[in-house]
């Protein structure tokens, strides 16, 4: 569920313990343990790092500006993979060579022409056209022009041949609402005790594949390996992006997204230092900062309490029940980069001048710490589950979800999330019996991982003890398991993750290994069994997201 330890993330660790050195810190660690308020500890670490040499040149160390020379550089790799009949990335580079141009430049619309050659061999003629007419509507070079005009008719002739892009599926919708989740069918409920928290239990039996929720996600960013083919703004796949007019870091699917953006928190994010930059959950936190300001200032109708609504600031900020318990590495780096984000945004103007009472002051820094072990801790990462070859198997992004994110952990989880871009669809994923939990995978199942393993981690990361049947009983992992009861393999070959998506036959293969998964639960913990609820969540990721090549 959360891609925690990345390279990227263990560079943000080190910087933070070389200003940890420098201020000599460890000498306030006890204090820093006890302070009650999460403003206090931002406090503490700022008064001690901001006069720091090492905490200004993570301060001016700014993000790329856009440059003709970087943006020619990049435009001519791109190049050579066109050369090398490698359009994926070559389109990619000349994305990132328009992303680095200067508005209104030559070089900006030699970058669009080019991404149009690569369109057309995709057979991505609409695209195509728009970005011919992009670079023709700039100082494209005039000798060049007549292979642009012989490029634009014949897209114009062949754009009856048009391959779509879209890779997300729209997710089903909600059949019978829930009068208490926004976001949930009526088959759930949330309840709290002691032991799990809060936690989610059925009010009804529920069938294999059933839907639980639908959710959109109240914050998301996209990952820096999908930023040239994915839209910051809505996630989509698109192969013909613009830029932000300001920053090398942003791309948009449509003038309406990049607009959005602008309107909403990409004004700050443009200017923040490259160290903010590096991890997408560093640039989450910060945006989910600033929805809180926002919230904070804005004067609420009266909600029934006892409604859980997705969209709600309120209901985010509930998610983190462990402030007090995190190790002091954890509370040490959150302080530190929440400083160092506090200095960020108190330095830019627009932001400093709306937010400019104590009260604001008090509010940011408690907020900077909170979202930061948030986004840490909860947000899911989406990824792309797919075969190798084709571009779907990058991070996508990451994003928080306010009812999601209550499903608790089993390493048995009767339970499975699907992305369709921004919103997750969450199904049973084994029968469910009235007054069960139910509960997801936080990244760890019996078969795959030892016990012991599973323990740790979530020990470590999660701070509870998992009593699910899997760890009670010590079952064994993936190949120490019997089989079970024999299954037909005939069919479940045709869900090879390559195959053209087929609707018929994926909702044959369901329904099929849906009857044999009642034939076959008795038997569990078996292989056969595990391979039947693989393939059911196969047809529903299908059914999430297409396999789009180039
Ligand atoms: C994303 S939250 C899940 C919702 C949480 N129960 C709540 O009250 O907000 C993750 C936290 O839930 C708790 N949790 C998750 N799975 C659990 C389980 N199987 N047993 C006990 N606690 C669990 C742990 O405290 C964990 O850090």
């Amino acid at each position: 569920m959360w891609g925690m330890f990345k390279e990227r993330h263990l560079k943000i660790v080190a910087k933070c313990c070389i200003l940890y050195q420098e201020a000599e810190l460890y000498f306030k660690e006890d204090e820093l343990k006890k302070l009650a308020d999460p403003s206090d500890c931002v406090n503490l670490v700022y008064n001690h790092i901001y006069k720091l040499t090492t905490f200004k040149d993570i301060i001016a160390d700014t993000q790329d500006r856009k440059s003709n020379i970087t943006s020619d550089i990049i435009r001519i790799e791109g190049n050579d993979y066109f050369l090398r009949d490698n359009y994926l990335n070559a389109l990619e580079k000349y994305t990132k060579s328009i992303a680095s141009a200067e508005n209104g430049s030559s070089y900006l619309a030699l970058a669009y022409a080019n991404r149009s050659a690569c369109l057309f061999k995709g057979k991505y003629y609409k695209e195509c056209l728009q970005d011919i007419n992009r670079a023709l509507s700039l100082d494209y070079p005039e000798k060049l022009k007549p292979k642009l005009l012989k490029r634009k008719m014949d897209a114009e002739s062949q754009k009856h041949m048009q391959k779509q892009v879209r890779f997300y599926r729209k997710p089903p919708v909600i059949r019978s609402k829930n009068p208490l989740i926004s976001c949930a069918e009526d088959s759930i409920e949330i309840q709290y005790n002691k032991k799990y928290g809060r936690h989610i239990i059925a009010t009804r039996d529920i069938n294999i594949g059933e839907v639980l929720s639908v959710e959109n996600s109240f914050c998301h960013v996209v990952c820096p390996e999908s930023k040239y083919i994915h839209c910051h703004e809505c996630l989509e796949l698109c192969f013909n992006m613009i830029p932000c007019q300001n920053c090398t870091g942003a791309l948009y699917c449509s003038e309406d997204c990049r607009s959005n953006a602008f309107k909403g928190y990409h004004k700050y994010e443009c200017q923040f230092p490259k160290f903010l930059c590096i991890d997408p959950r560093m640039m989450m936190f910060i945006k989910l900062t600033l929805i809180g300001m926002d919230d904070s200032k804005k004067t609420k109708a009266e909600l029934p309490d006892d409604i859980h609504r997705s969209d709600s600031f309120k209901e985010i900020i509930k998610l983190q029940t462990h402030d007090k318990e995190c190790g002091s590495m954890t509370l040490y780096t959150t302080a530190t980069i929440a400083s160092i984000a506090y200095h960020v945004l108190k330095e830019n103007q627009e932001f400093a001048s709306k937010y400019n009472t104590d009260e604001d002051d008090l509010n940011l820094k408690k907020l900077l710490f909170k979202t930061f072990l948030i986004t840490t801790f909860i947000s899911f990462l989406i990824s792309k589950m797919f075969n190798i070859n084709i571009i779907n198997s990058k991070e996508l992004g990451h994003a928080l979800y306010a009812f999601t994110s209550l499903y608790n952990h089993s390493c048995v989880a009767n339970a499975q999330y699907f992305h369709h871009g921004s919103s997750i669809v969450t199904r049973a994923i084994a029968s469910i019996k009235k007054g069960e939990q139910i509960t997801i995978s936080y990244g760890l199942t019996f078969d795959n991982q030892s016990r012991a393993y599973r323990q740790k981690i979530l020990k470590e990361l999660y701070l509870f003890e998992c009593d699910c049947k899997a760890c009670t009983n010590n079952w064994p992992t993936g190949d120490n398991l019997p089989f079970g009861k024999e299954i037909p393999l005939s069919f479940i070959l045709n869900l090879e993750p390559s195959q053209e998506y087929n609707e018929e036959l994926d909702q044959f293969i369901l329904n099929k290994c849906k009857r044999l998964y009642y034939q076959l639960k008795n038997y569990e913990p078996c292989q056969n069994l595990l391979i039947l609820q693989y393939n059911i969540a196969q047809v529903y990721r299908h059914e999430a997201c297409s396999e789009v090549k180039f």
